[in-house]
C-alpha cells in the first residue's frame, strides 16, 4: 500500500486580488503561507518518499512550508538536472533526503489573454456564464488559454508515467499543484465524467489523501486525514 497526497497551494498574493493567474509566478500570500503550515501540521506524520510541484514558486512554497513541520527526520531537497544545481561535492551520510522534484506538466491551466486580469470584471464585462465557462468547463478553452481537457492532456501522461509506478513500488508520494492540474489528477483517479467535473473544486491548502492499494485508489475521509 502507499499514499498519494493532492495539495493545492496555499492562496498567492494574485488569488487575494482575484486576478487570472495561470501561469504567471506569484508567491504566496500571508495567508496562504498559514494554510501551507496547516496543511503541514495535518501531514506531519506522513512520511513522503518522493514530492513533486510545478515549476511555478506557490506550490513550491507550499509543499516546501508545509514540510517545516513534517516529523519523519528527512530534509526535502530540490533536484535539479543540471551542472553545479546538480552535482554536490558531499552529500551528508546519515541525513535522509525527501528528494522534490519540480515538473511543468504540473502547472496550472494556461490562462492566455485572461492572465492579470480580474476575474469579477471579467464577469461584468463578458457575462458570469461565459466567465464560469471559461473558468469550469471542461474543453471549453478561455481565449489563448488551455481548458480543463488540455491540461488533463499534458499532466495525467506525467502522472501515469512517473507517479503510478512510484505508488506502486509503495512510494508515499505528495503533489502539490494547483487548482486545475490538481482537478485533472483527481477526474483521473475517481474518473469523474466530463459532465460532472465542472463542479468538482479544490478548495487552496486543504490536503486530498488517497491510499494506493491494488491498483486502485481509496479516498480518505476527511477525518481520517492525518
Ligand atoms: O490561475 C488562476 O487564476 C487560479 O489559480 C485558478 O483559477 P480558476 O479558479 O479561475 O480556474
Amino acid at each position: 500500500m502507499a499514499v498519494l497526497v493532492l495539495l493545492r497551494h496555499g492562496k498567492s498574493m494574485w488569488n487575494k486580488l482575484n486576478l487570472f493567474t495561470g501561469w504567471v509566478d506569484v508567491p504566496l500570500a500571508e495567508e496562504g503561507i498559514d494554510e501551507a503550515l496547516k496543511a503541514g501540521e495535518r501531514l506531519k506524520n506522513c512520511c513522503f518518499d518522493e514530492v513533486y510541484t510545478s515549476v511555478l514558486i506557490r506550490s513550491i512554497q507550499t509543499a516546501m512550508i508545509s514540510l517545516s513541520k513534517n516529523k519523519c527526520g528527512k530534509i526535502p531537497i530540490i533536484q535539479h538536472n543540471e551542472g553545479k544545481m546538480k552535482d554536490w561535492a558531499n552529500m551528508p551520510e546519515n541525513i535522509p533526503v525527501l528528494p522534490v522534484y519540480e515538473i511543468e506538466e504540473l502547472n496550472e491551466r494556461y490562462y492566455g489573454n485572461l492572465q492579470g486580469l480580474n476575474k469579477q470584471e471579467m464577469a461584468e464585462k463578458f457575462g458570469a456564464e461565459m466567465v464560469h465557462r471559461w473558468r469550469r468547463s471542461y474543453d471549453i478553452n478561455p481565449p489563448g488559454g488551455e481548458s480543463l481537457k488540455d491540461n488533463y492532456e499534458r499532466t495525467i501522461p506525467f502522472f501515469k508515467s512517473t507517479i503510478i509506478p512510484k505508488l506502486q513500488e509503495g512510494k508515499n508520494i505528495l503533489i502539490s499543484a494547483h487548482g486545475n492540474s490538481l482537478r485533472a489528477i483527481v477526474k483521473f483517479i475517481e474518473n469523474i465524467s466530463d459532465n460532472d467535473i465542472p463542479k468538482f473544486e479544490i478548495p487552496t491548502g486543504k490536503p486530498l489523501i488517497y491510499d494506493y492499494k491494488n491498483g486502485g485508489f481509496i479516498k480518505k475521509s476527511d477525518d481520517e486525514n492525518d
